[in-house]
């Protein structure tokens, strides 16, 4: 069976069109960055867990978000011994207001496309920071 997660991969933009994607470092090894995310709860589908684990994790609120619907991907890996797959949409933070921290997490970091990259340090997240960053600019 395979362990269904999701998330929010959230930007925010700065003058002069610059992106940032935040990342969340996890509070247990491997301390691994990544956006805000966790497991669909029994009863939930991908989209409500990603807003919900947004809450959660960071504190922003679905409100304070514009969530591009069709802009979307999915990992596989193996987490725990077990098969995992996580959902990611892109997101805006449209005021960039600051985040706050659940005890799952010890530090954020708002991070250029290559500097996420280097960070989230696995390849399939890569791939996906690259697509989503590509997705924005052909947007605009
Ligand atoms: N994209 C990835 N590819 C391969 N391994 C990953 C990736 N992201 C995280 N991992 C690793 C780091 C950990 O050793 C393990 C579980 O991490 P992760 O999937 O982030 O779940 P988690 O249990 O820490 O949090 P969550 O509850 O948010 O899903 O998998
Ligand atoms: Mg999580």
């Amino acid at each position: 069976m395979v362990v269904k997660a999701a998330g929010l991969v959230i930007y925010r933009k700065l003058a002069g069109s610059k992106i940032e994607f935040l990342l969340l470092q996890a509070s247990y090894p491997p301390y691994h960055w990544t956006p805000p995310k966790g497991h669909v709860d029994p009863g939930e589908d991908e989209w409500k867990a990603a807003i919900r684990e947004t809450k959660e994790e960071a504190n922003i609120a679905k409100e304070q978000l514009t969530i591009h619907e069709d802009c979307h991907e999915t990992l596989f890996y193996e987490a725990k011994g077990k098969p995992k797959s996580v959902k990611y949409w892109l997101a805006l933070l449209n005021n960039p207001d600051d985040v706050s921290l659940s005890h799952e997490h010890q530090n954020w970091k708002w991070c250029e496309l290559e500097d996420a990259i280097k960070i989230a340090d696995y390849a399939e997240m890569g791939n996906l920071l690259r697509k989503f960053a590509g997705w924005l600019s052909a947007k605009q």
